[in-house]
């Protein structure tokens, strides 16, 4: 189970090859900013400032997963969305999510594994679908993230679909009580998804087009939304869901004003480290989220020095 950040960027390198300067996951992508305001009703919880109801600056990032920078927008694969916090303290916030709402590995053996189930084969230059099919059958936990790919189709536009946190958080308040949460953005545009018919007509770049129009006719909003977990819900599981009948909070509001191809702009050079965290909200012992760190950090060093 010994997995290593370099392994992973490796494998990773491996199945999509290495476009340098660039990102080795969520490789495709577009620059947003905006702001979000948090409710009082979350500082109960969290002491955080993103809590304070004060407007936060916001940097975002849109992105479809994988190393191919090519990758078609109507692909069945995750949308993700990144979002830096500039706090009013001084501090910054990151959450990185993408939009199904469970992960499809509970250790990061299941991704290595399916990285190289994935690797094209030399012969064909495209993966072995029966590797996959070993793949499936061997790691029951990637099950439920694949099922919901299969069932979904894409969203119309990254403004028409909610973006999951995923891994359980713990908000921490003013006494250090803490609550486990886990958190996700709803849109107010609605979730809206793609057709079968639109899946085969549509180009293979629209979504960094519709979002840049999307934004040019009035703000994009999300509402966030926390689920509050009682004692005993799944902690360091990002494959299992909590019970249906957990208490659901809105805390907030993410208002998205500006988007912009991602070369040269804000979101571009930002490493959206999803333990990046302000006083009040704090990982759990989750063994994707804490592998998640070092994993994009031998990403973002090779970004930055250009390979
Ligand atoms: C073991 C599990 C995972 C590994 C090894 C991994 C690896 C990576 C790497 C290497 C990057 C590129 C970092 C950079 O160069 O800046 C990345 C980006 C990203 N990952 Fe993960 N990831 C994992 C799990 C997740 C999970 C669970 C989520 C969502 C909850 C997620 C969402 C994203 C998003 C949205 C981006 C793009 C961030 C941006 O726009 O810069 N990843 N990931």
């Amino acid at each position: 189970q010994d997995v290593t950040a370099e392994q992973m960027v490796n494998a990773f390198e491996n199945t999509f090859g290495v476009t340098p300067g660039e990102r080795r996951n969520h490789i495709k992508g577009t620059c947003a900013t905006g702001e979000f305001v948090g409710l009082p009703t979350a500082a109960a919880y969290s002491r955080s400032a993103l809590f304070s109801g004060e407007t936060v600056p916001v940097v975002a990032r849109f992105s479809l997963p994988g190393g191919n920078p090519k990758v078609a927008d109507t692909a069945k694969i995750p949308r993700g969305m990144a979002l830096e916090f500039k706090l009013g303290d001084g501090s910054l916030q990151h959450m990185t999510m993408i939009n199904t709402p469970l992960f499809g590995a509970a250790q990061p053996k299941t991704l290595l594994d399916q990285l190289i189930a994935m690797q094209p084969d030399p012969a064909t230059g495209k993966p072995d679908p029966e590797k996959i099919k070993a793949f499936r059958a061997s790691h029951p936990d990637s099950l439920a993230q694949a099922d919901f790919l299969a069932k979904h189709n894409p969203p119309t536009s990254f403004a028409t679909s909610s973006y999951f946190g995923i891994h359980t958080f713990k908000f921490i308040d003013q006494k250090d009580q803490t609550t486990l949460v886990r958190w996700r953005f709803v849109p107010q545009d609605g979730e809206q998804r793609l057709s079968d018919a639109e899946l085969t007509s549509l180009p293979a770049n629209f979504l960094e087009q519709r979002l840049m129009e999307r934004t040019q006719q009035g703000p994009v909003r999300w509402d966030m939304i926390v689920t509050l977990g009682v004692p005993g819900d799944p902690e360091t599981d990002p494959t299992v869901a909590w019970p249906e009948n957990r208490e659901q909070l809105k805390v907030g509001t993410l208002t998205i004003t500006t988007a912009m191809p991602q070369k040269g702009a804000a979101c571009e050079k930002i490493n959206f480290d999803p333990l990046v965290m302000s006083s009040g909200i704090a990982p759990t012992d989750d063994p994707i989220l804490l592998f998640r760190s070092p994993a994009y950090a031998a990403s973002f060093a090779k970004r930055l020095s250009g390979h």
